[in-house]
């Protein structure tokens, strides 16, 4: 697979980073903005975080913090695995509502790099999975939204295998019909 992979959603970029592999185990540079440069990528990331997920079939989001604390995310899966989605919500993007997902795991050391502008979420594939990612700006509770992972309209295949662990806040999400979108497709054609 290439160092960099463009998806259907503009801006949405998987990242494969090269793994040096030796007797002990294997060195990778998970964010070296100097090589991202080269692609045409850059942010300014100045959050890093980090959660564990117990069970399988968690699922974290759909979220996101409007503007102007808008974020953009750098996602990787540090134990175990998980399927990383993220759902267009610019507003006049021709591909608004669209969603793109990709199996993150330890294993493969692949990322996925998501713009401002997106609904995030995840759903485990393994017990204990572990999420690092990287943000561009801070956490900004009055700003944090959150839509339903299992909206209609949205219809993400999420790959579970039972029902879904969610926490209180993402059973109340709010559906795709209710969602105003605060972002705007800038240069997306
Ligand atoms: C996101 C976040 C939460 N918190 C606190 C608030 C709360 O007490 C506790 C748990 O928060 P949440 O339930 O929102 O955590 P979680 O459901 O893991 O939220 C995360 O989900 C993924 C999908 C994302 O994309 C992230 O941006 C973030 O929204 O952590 C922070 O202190 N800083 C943060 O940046």
């Amino acid at each position: 697979m290439n160092f960099i992979t463009l998806t259907k959603l503009q801006g949405v970029v998987l990242i494969n980073p090269p793994r040096f592999g030796d007797s002990r185990g294997f060195f990778s540079e998970s964010w070296n903005r100097q090589k991202m440069l080269a692609h045409d990528i850059d942010f300014d990331f100045v959050q890093d975080n980090h959660s564990v997920s117990a069970a399988v079939n968690t699922v974290r989001g759909l979220h996101y913090q409007s503007p102007p604390s808008a974020q953009a995310k750098l996602v990787r899966c540090g134990r175990g695995a998980l399927f990383d989605v993220a759902v267009d919500v610019r507003s006049g993007s021709p591909t608004f509502g669209q969603w793109v997902g990709y199996e993150l795991s330890a294993e493969n050391g692949l990322q996925l790099l998501i713009p401002e502008g997106f609904l995030h979420g995840f759903a485990t594939r393994m017990p204990d999975t572990e999420i690092i990612y990287k943000c561009s700006d801070y956490y900004a509770p009055d700003c944090d939204g959150a839509v339903r992972f299992d909206d209609p309209d949205l219809g993400i295949d999420w790959g579970l295998s039972g029902p879904a662990v969610l926490s209180e806040k993402d059973e109340k999400a709010q559906w795709m019909t209710n969602f105003e979108s605060p972002f705007v497709a800038q240069d997306v054609s």
